[in-house]
């Protein structure tokens, strides 16, 4: 299995929505903080790789017992996720080459799969461009008038919900910061950033699981779903069947 060099997780995020008591990254799933729970999803996937991780420069919930990679960097993230990723985007520019392969993931969400995590890579290691975990979308829209009465239905064909892993070549992404900050163009993912330079991403299909915790209800949910994927994870090693990987 080959490996990114680099895994940038943005962990700097207030979780206003959340409306906890602390940032949702250290609320607990079972006995462990989310944060914890996506670090070590990311690390059995790719032990070997480094860690950039953006904290928040006054978190005061942080303990270094939740990484569990060898090579790892704290890092001070910004006001919006663009800028807490940007953060690691700048500090690569000393220690990375321009095809190194650099995956960024939500430390928000904790259930992607370490088969997912290797299917993006396999997938996007040959591609000029790189791409990103997504699903299609499965609900019918809707648009909105002024007064949230229905205006339309959007035909859903085509459309995906993107997710994170993102993974581009170092110096896509650095090009990709570079000429959204000048035209001040706010990314709320990379692929975006990517886009804007002309590229097109690939989409990978992805668990429709690979929730990003946002609401207060989403808490529960994950934490089952994690529960769910051990069960099967379990039935897939009492079964002993090669070639089966671990969720
Ligand atoms: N300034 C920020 C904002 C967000 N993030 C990270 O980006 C991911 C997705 O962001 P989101 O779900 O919007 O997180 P929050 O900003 O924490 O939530 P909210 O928007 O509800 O405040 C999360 O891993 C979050 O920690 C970050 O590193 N720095
Ligand atoms: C990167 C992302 O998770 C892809 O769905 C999403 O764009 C983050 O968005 P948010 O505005 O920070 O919630």
């Amino acid at each position: 299995m080959s490996a990114p060099q680099w895994l940038i997780v943005p962990a700097a995020g207030r979780g206003t929505r959340m409306r906890a008591a602390c940032p949702k990254q250290y609320l607990l799933l079972d006995d462990r903080a989310v944060l914890a729970c996506t670090l070590a999803r990311l690390h059995e996937a790719f032990p070997e790789a480094t860690l950039l991780l953006c904290l928040d420069a006054e978190d005061q919930w942080f303990h270094e017992s939740m990484v569990p990679f060898a090579r790892w960097q704290r890092l001070d993230g910004g006001d919006e996720r663009v800028d807490s990723v940007r953060a690691g985007i700048d500090w690569l520019a000393a220690h990375a080459h321009s095809d190194d392969w650099v995956l960024i993931h939500d430390v928000a969400r904790p259930c992607v799969t370490v088969a997912d995590l290797h299917h993006l890579l396999e997938t996007i290691r040959h591609d000029p461009v790189g791409g990103l975990l997504a699903a299609p979308v499965t609900d019918t829209l809707k648009r909105q008038d002024t007064h949230q009465r229905v205006e339309a239905t959007v035909a859903r064909q085509g459309l995906w919900r993107a997710m994170t892993p993102q993974g581009f070549r170092y110096g896509v992404l650095r090009e990709a910061f570079e000429q959204a900050a000048s035209e001040h163009f706010l990314m709320t993912d990379e692929a975006s950033g990517v886009e804007q330079l002309g590229h097109a991403p690939l989409l990978v299909t992805g668990r429709s699981d690979n929730l990003k915790i946002t609401h207060p209800e989403d808490l529960a949910l994950v934490a089952q779903i994690l529960r769910a994927q051990q069960d099967t994870s379990r039935l897939y090693l009492s079964d002993k069947e090669p070639g089966h990987e671990p969720i």
